[in-house]
């Protein structure tokens, strides 16, 4: 691909991004789409259940897969290396987007909540999204979605890898955007089976994910991971949790 063609490609990607994540918000939480969580023909539960299974499980695989250092260097020979990160937005996208519109809907409620614990509710469905949002930032949010590395080739320039960052939300816990996705997953004022679904199922894929993720950074950042790992917490603030894994040969106050 020439650099303009592979810019262009970049940032297609990174508009369907834009687009899959704001239709998912939506989808979650039942508002302005015309196909939701909830909403779509009746299924009989078990198709319902393996149908949905069967996106979710698609979603998990292609992040887990496609995000590892062993794959991206097998790809990278059939797909140049400034949009790898592209083509796996890509993806992404494409595959969000299809558990959106494939859902089927299992909407008997298993909770509900009303008046002003229901706009707390709300309040946390928001925050969960905003904290995913910001964190993208705080990390790199261009890097993350494929656009830095389109540019920099565009450019003409030398890629870097960008170091890890221990900043805002990441002094805190080391997977915010995760701590978010949670957060937004389970606040619901009117919980249905299918919600529920959602939310447990994509909640156990982002303990296993996390394990893996972290696998990758330890062998990229070696000690200072390392380091970063034992004072800080993986994803509930003030509560250490120690992740399984090497152990870091050095020694830290908790702090
Ligand atoms: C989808 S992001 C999720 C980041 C993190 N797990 C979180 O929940 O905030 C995955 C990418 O973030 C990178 N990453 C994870 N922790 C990081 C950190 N502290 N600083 C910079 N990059 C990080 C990983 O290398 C990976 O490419």
């Amino acid at each position: 691909m020439t650099r303009i063609a592979s810019l262009l490609y970049a940032s297609l990607s990174y508009v369907i991004f834009l687009a899959s994540f704001l239709y998912a918000i939506a989808w979650l939480g039942g508002f302005l789409v015309p196909k939701t969580i909830d909403s779509g023909p009746a299924s009989p539960l078990a198709a319902a259940v393996i149908v949905n299974l069967l996106l979710l499980t698609a979603f998990a695989l292609q992040h887990s897969v496609m995000a590892r250092p062993g794959f991206k260097r097998w790809w990278t020979q059939f797909v140049s290396p400034p949009i790898e990160r592209a083509t796996f937005v890509l993806a992404a996208s494409l595959l969000l987007f299809a558990i959106c519109f494939g859902w089927r809907a299992l909407p008997e409620t298993v909770w509900q909540v009303q008046g002003p614990a229901a706009t707390v509710v709300w309040a946390l469905f928001a925050t969960g999204w905003l904290i995913v949002l910001l964190s993208t930032f705080m990390i790199s949010h261009f890097e993350l979605f494929g656009l830095r590395q389109a540019w920099l080739h565009a450019r003409g320039r030398v890629y870097t890898t960008p170091d890890y960052v221990e900043r805002f939300f990441y002094r805190f816990v080391r997977h915010p955007i995760m701590l978010g996705f949670i957060i937004a997953f389970w606040s619901a004022p009117t919980m249905s089976v299918g919600h529920l679904l959602f939310a447990a199922v994509t909640t156990a894929y982002i303990l296993v994910a996390l394990q893996l993720e972290e696998r990758d950074l330890l062998k990229e950042h070696g000690a200072s991971y390392a380091s970063y790992r034992e004072r800080v917490p993986m994803l509930v603030p003030g509560l250490k949790w120690k992740s399984r894994g090497t152990p870091s040969p050095i020694r830290h106050s908790e702090g």
